[in-house]
This record gives C-alpha cells, sequence and structure tokens, in this order.
C-alpha cells in the first residue's frame, strides 16, 4: 500500500506547481491544481505536459490510476483533498493567508505542507488553526527531475507528520532530508554561499561567466553529484582542509546584501531566461534551446547517477 496519498492539491501553479503535480501524478494520485489566475493555469498545463514527457524520457516508474484538473476554484481544488502542497510566491503575508483559506476547506488530519525557499516553517505556522499538521516540503527546481525534497518540521509540527511526509516522499522514488530549522534550509544555505563566491568572481573580474561555469560544472559539481562534501573531506583529508581553509576561508566573500552587479541588472530589466536576457543574452528561440538541453542533461545525469553505487 503506497504512503502517497490518493487525492493531493497543488496551490500554485507557478514554476514548481506542475511539476510537482506532474511528479506525483505519475506515482499513482490524483492530483487537482489550484491557482488563482487563470492565465497561469493555462500555462500549467502545458508546463504540465512537458513535465510529464520529461518523466516519459526518464523512464521513472509509474503507479497507474493518476489523474490531474486544473482549477481556479479552491473549493473544488480542496474537496476531499488528503494531502496539500502550497507554492505561491515567497511572501510571507500570502502564504500565511493562503494558509488559512486551505485550512478552512479540509479536514483537521490533512497534511499541509509548504515549498517555500526558507521562510521559517514556524513563522508561518503561527497564524494556523492546527499547526501540527503544518511542515517544509522543499522542492528544488526543475522538481519533476531533482529527487531530493527537504522536509523541516516547525516547533509546532507534529512528529507524526513528519514522518509521514518523509514516507509519502519516498512512496513516489525520491530523497526525503529531514532537517532542523534554520533560514535558508541546508540546499540553500549551500547554494547561496556557492552563488555568493561566484557572482564575487565575476564582479572583480576574476573569471568569465562562461569560465566560471566551466569550473564548476566540470569540477566541484561533478565531483559533488557523485561525492557528497562530507565523503570528499574524508577522500581529501581534514589536513588538507585545515591546511587550506586556515588562509582561504579569511578570504572568502562574506557580503550580506544583494551583489550590486545583480540589483542593476534586475533595474535594467535582465532577469536571464525570464525577461531574454541576464548572465547571457539569448535571441529568437535560445531560451527553449537552452531548457531543452538543460532537460536532457539532467534527465542522462540522473539515469547515470541512478545506476552506480552510492558513495
Ligand atoms: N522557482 C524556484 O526555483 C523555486 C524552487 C524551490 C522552491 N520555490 C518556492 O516555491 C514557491 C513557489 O515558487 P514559484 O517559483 O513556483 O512561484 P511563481 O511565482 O512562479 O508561481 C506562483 C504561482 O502562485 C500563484 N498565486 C499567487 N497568489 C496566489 C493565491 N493567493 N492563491 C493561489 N495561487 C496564487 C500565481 O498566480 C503563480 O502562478 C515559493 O515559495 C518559492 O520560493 C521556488
Ligand atoms: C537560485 C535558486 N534559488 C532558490 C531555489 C530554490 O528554492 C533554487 C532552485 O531550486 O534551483 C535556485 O536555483
Amino acid at each position: 500500500m503506497s504512503s502517497l496519498p490518493a487525492i493531493a492539491t497543488v496551490v500554485g501553479s507557478g514554476t514548481m506547481g506542475p511539476g510537482i503535480a506532474a511528479t506525483l501524478v505519475r506515482a499513482g494520485a490524483e492530483v487537482r491544481v489550484y491557482d488563482i489566475s487563470a492565465e497561469a493555469l493555462a500555462k500549467a498545463e502545458n508546463t504540465f505536459a512537458f513535465a510529464s514527457g520529461v518523466l516519459e524520457q526518464l523512464g521513472s516508474d509509474t503507479v497507474e490510476g493518476g489523474s490531474v484538473s486544473f482549477t481556479t476554484d479552491i473549493a473544488a481544488a480542496l474537496s476531499g483533498s488528503l494531502f496539500v502542497i502550497e507554492a505561491v510566491p515567497e511572501k510571507i503575508e500570502l502564504k500565511k493567508t493562503v494558509l488559512g483559506q486551505i485550512e478552512s476547506l479540509v479536514g483537521k488530519d490533512v497534511i499541509i505542507a509548504t515549498n517555500t525557499s526558507g521562510i521559517p516553517i514556524t513563522a508561518m505556522a503561527e497564524s494556523m488553526t492546527v499547526p501540527g499538521r503544518f511542515v517544509g516540503m522543499h522542492w528544488s527546481n526543475p522538481p519533476h527531475l531533482i529527487p531530493m525534497i527537504e522536509v523541516i518540521p516547525g516547533k509546532a509540527t507534529d512528529a507524526a507528520v513528519t514522518d509521514q511526509l518523509v514516507e509519502i516522499v519516498k512512496a513516489f522514488g525520491y530523497h526525503p532530508v529531514i532537517e532542523k530549522e534554520i533560514a535558508g534550509f541546508v540546499e540553500n544555505r549551500v547554494l547561496y554561499a556557492i552563488l555568493r563566491e561566484c557572482v564575487a568572481l565575476l564582479e572583480e573580474g576574476i573569471v568569465t561567466p562562461e569560465g566560471l561555469d566551466t569550473a564548476v560544472k566540470w569540477g566541484i559539481g561533478y565531483k559533488l553529484s557523485v561525492i557528497g562534501p562530507t565523503r570528499l573531506l574524508d577522500m581529501a583529508g581534514m589536513d588538507i582542509y585545515a591546511a587550506v581553509s586556515s588562509y582561504l576561508n579569511k578570504e572568502l566573500n562574506s557580503d550580506t546584501e544583494t551583489p550590486q552587479v545583480v540589483t542593476d541588472m534586475i533595474a535594467a530589466g535582465k532577469l536571464g531566461f525570464k525577461t531574454g536576457g541576464g548572465m547571457y543574452e539569448y535571441g529568437e528561440g535560445d531560451v527553449a534551446a537552452k531548457l531543452k538541453d538543460i532537460t536532457a542533461g539532467l534527465v542522462a545525469a540522473r539515469k547515470t547517477l541512478s545506476s552506480i553505487t552510492p558513495v
């Protein structure tokens, strides 16, 4: 008997919602996708279809019986739902409002999970009537391909709810990581430490964007995809880490604000894929081509990594 609830609802169908839904549908759930915007939902149907096609390419396990529906009717989306994933924009007051709407429409035993990138779970739970059923469930983008989910209980989260979410994540073949609550959670703290250093190296003209991407992709990115950081410490040796960190740690970037180069780009309307230009410039069709290459690469890497003995 799968631990995956038979009926699930995804609230918010932007970048993350459709891929989350596709992953759950492939695992056999009836998934209702709700959004306040009909325009967003229309786009979500296409994104869902794309993500489902990618899962077909990946050849991930399929459980028969899955289905999806898209609606702007929150009551219909939540009626009878047994599991809810909130994926609205990263704004705590908006999330609290939406969580209140969800709570008013589901049973007291229904787990409500938030896909927040790093807002403290405890803070969001303060406004809830049944905070014990609320838990962090941080997917990584693209959610239908990155098979690791951070499970973050808040201070009020029932231990049984955390345990149940771990089993739900395992039920659709992903790797759950239970974490203590900390701003940004584990993955984004590591990612943002890396990105802070990367942007600083670009700002100082130490390396070009192409050079930086090559260095990270074929250096630590490649290595860390096979060897986790703690295993790498054992492989390199604590003596090496001590020797290098003794002079290097004080040199690393420690800025606490968003880098000026990024602030300037945003002011110039250069957001990246979303606007056709950011760190790189994209001509007609370039973003779609890049997304196709990124998807093919992640599918190939996932297949290979899944085939090797865990290190
Ligand atoms: N984008 C990423 O790379 C990423 C990765 C992991 C986690 N997250 C987190 O997931 C959450 C969603 O991120 P996203 O990138 O998908 O956001 P997004 O802005 O792409 O999509 C959010 C969706 O929520 C909808 N929405 C807004 N207000 C709503 C409401 N009141 N009720 C219902 N729907 C509403 C919007 O119409 C939009 O379709 C955020 O907390 C974000 O931090 C994002
Ligand atoms: C830059 C960046 N910031 C946040 C997140 C997730 O919360 C991601 C991601 O999931 O990839 C990201 O790339």
